[in-house]
């Protein structure tokens, strides 16, 4: 309870500081609007009062009733001027919040270490609190000055009907116990069920996902997919809804309860306001306006139950929500330095034991890895797939952070750097490197952003990797959209798109170069046209690249040869030959596919 109200408070405060103009607003409305029904009631029972006594022939009477017919007028068009004022102002105001509620998520998404997203539980999170922020976290806000508005409504009418009789009052307040204990039990365990649903919720919008993907429509198809996919989605997405039925229907089984619970004491007031009648002098109007006033009085407390419950409902989705912006992994947001990376580097890069295990693995992936690279040498890792020769660039660049040993930039240990200055001085492109869905040029100069008008140099980067060849023969050149997800635009291949993601290395220019697989997807012509142009593209560069190609890795000065998450072999091409061992084996198994007679077919 204590922290729910420690959210509530949060969350008014964050709407106070981002619409101080919609609070002082509501709160107006809410003051204006709380007093609508006692007016009208007031003018309702004077009207019937004064209609009574024309019937009595009192000519007096006449203009009385005109002048309440104008009040009643000018009060209901007054209310629904200020109701469609405030319904308009609220959703400006909603969308104003929903943008700063999803920047915030977004600053949040965008500063928490890699390794967060390896943790499942970091991603159910976000999924809980994503899509309309803004009405949910306004919500029990806006429903705080309802209740206020309810409150001086129920003030009003319980006033009136203390000026009556005092168990009028009594009995109406009596009321709005069970209707308050019903909706907050069920508040809670909407939040729950929402809370224990969403693992299975994003495994079905991920299968309807996979469905509707373009990427995936190719797959799914040759494979058979389909009805596999959709009965897995199907299955899923009708057992979450059988829980939301289940509960609504306890809850409206309870609402039955809950309504002859009223309907009861509505019977008992009915009986006083008899009893009133032969016991007092009550008039007409008044006695209409008793009638109402204790259907009035209900209605509110049932308004202010209904609210109070669905602020404590909501409430748990704003604590959510300020955890999420709070999340952290101990361990995981390990403080990194601020020193800055040493430019050049004289020396080079030294792994000195360094071990790393993932955040949801039983074992290390690294295990005591040991090498040093030196300053403007061009290293190739090999080794099979799994061996850790990922997890290794990963560590490198900071995005992991190493469980145990240390990674030295020259004399500077990598704990000691600011993230931002590994990334500038270290290029790197993976071998899942992004395809943006924007143009060419974006997609080459997202490499140094800082430089993004610098189209001469982005094209030079183009020319080096040989995507301008390509990119000429485009009507819009590097203005061409690429991909069909936001416009119809131009479809690469494979090679292509790896030309177009080296093209945003060579445009990044880090002093320090890394290369995942770099011509995975080249044809032989381009492969050999990026190796030919490699001195060149890594010129006075310290140079990593993982590769498959053994032929490929004989270009590098050293080639360090990864087996299960340890360095098993280290040396020239020549030296590691002679050695016999892991490299040697795989260099020979490759050159036997060119020169194994059996493998040709003699036509
Ligand atoms: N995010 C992750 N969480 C847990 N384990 C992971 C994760 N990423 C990789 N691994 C595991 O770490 C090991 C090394 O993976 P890594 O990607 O570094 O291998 P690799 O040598 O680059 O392989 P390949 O040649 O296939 O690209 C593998 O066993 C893999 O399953």
């Amino acid at each position: 309870m204590t922290i729910l109200f420690t959210d509530l408070g949060k969350a008014m405060r964050f709407v106070w500081q981002h619409g101080k103009m919609w609070v002082t607003a509501s709160v107006l409305f809410m003051m204006l609007l709380g007093i609508v029904p006692i007016a009208t009631l007031w003018v309702m029972k004077e009207l019937i009062n004064t209609v009574a006594g024309l019937i009595q022939y009192q000519p007096q009477a006449y203009s009385q009733a005109l002048w309440l017919l104008i009040l009643q007028f000018a009060i209901t068009v007054s209310a629904s001027l200020l109701q469609n004022v405030q319904r308009l102002i609220d959703q400006t105001f909603e969308f104003r919040l929903d943008h700063h509620l999803q920047n915030a998520m977004i600053g949040k998404t965008i500063s928490v270490p890699l390794t967060y997203f390896d943790l499942p539980d970091f991603y159910h999170h976000l999924n809980r609190i994503s899509g309309n922020q803004g009405t949910r976290f306004l919500s029990p806000v806006s429903n705080l000055f309802l209740i206020g508005k309810s409150l001086i409504t129920l003030f009003s009418y319980l006033t009136f009907l203390f000026s009556i009789h005092w168990s009028l009052v009594l009995l109406s307040s009596l009321a709005a116990v069970p209707i308050l204990l019903v909706q907050s039990k069920f508040g809670v365990e909407r939040f729950h069920l929402i809370y224990q649903q969403t693992p299975m919720a994003r495994d079905a919008k991920y299968t309807a996902s996979l469905l509707w993907d373009r990427q995936s429509a190719k797959e799914i198809r040759l494979f058979s997919l389909g009805e596999h996919l959709r009965r897995r989605w199907s299955e899923k997405y009708i057992k979450n809804i059988k829980e939301v039925i289940k509960l609504s229907r306890r809850q409206h089984s309870a609402n039955i309860g809950l309504d002859a619970v009223t309907a009861l004491f509505y019977g008992g007031a009915a009986g006083i306001i008899v009893w009133l009648i032969r016991t007092t002098s009550l008039k007409i109007g008044d006695f209409v306006a008793v009638g109402q006033a204790v259907q009035g009085t209900q209605g509110a407390i049932n308004q202010t139950a209904g609210l109070f419950a669905s602020i404590y409902q909501e409430s748990l989705f704003i604590g959510d929500f300020f955890r999420f912006l709070e999340y952290e992994v101990p361990g995981h947001d390990k403080q990194k330095g601020t020193r800055p990376f040493p430019v050049p580097l004289e020396q080079g890069i030294c792994f000195d034991n360094v071990s790393y295990r993932y955040v949801n693995s039983e074992r290390d992936t690294l295990r005591e890895v040991s090498f040093m690279i030196h300053a403007g040498e061009k290293v190739a890792i090999v080794g099979e797939n799994g061996s850790g020769k990922t997890t290794l660039v990963k560590c490198l660049m900071g995005l992991y952070p190493v469980s145990g040993g240390q990674i030295y930039f020259d004399q500077s240990p990598s704990d000691e750097l600011a993230n931002q200055e590994i990334y500038k001085n270290i290029t790197v492109i993976f071998q899942d490197f992004m395809k943006y869905a924007y143009t060419i040029r974006e997609n080459i100069v997202f490499g140094d952003i800082e430089k993004i008008s610098e189209s001469e140099r982005m094209e030079a980067a183009s020319v080096q990797t040989g995507a301008a060849s390509f990119v000429q023969r485009f009507e819009k050149g590097y203005d061409t959209m690429l991909g069909r997800f936001l416009a119809d635009g131009e479809d690469l291949s494979g090679g292509q798109w790896q030309k177009i993601a080296l093209a945003r290395a060579m445009f990044a220019s880090g002093q320090i170069m890394v290369l995942d697989e770099p011509t995975a997807a080249l044809d032989p012509d381009a492969e050999m046209e990026v190796f030919r142009q490699f001195q060149q593209l890594t010129q006075n560069k310290t140079t990593i690249f993982i590769s498959h190609r053994m032929a490929a890795a004989r270009m590098a000065d050293r080639i360090i040869v990864m087996k299960d998450g340890r360095v098993a072999e280290m040396g020239t091409h020549l030296e590691l030959t002679m050695l016999d061992g892991e490299y040697a084996r795989m260099y020979r198994m490759q050159a036997q596919w060119f020169t194994d007679k059996q493998d040709y077919v003699e036509v």
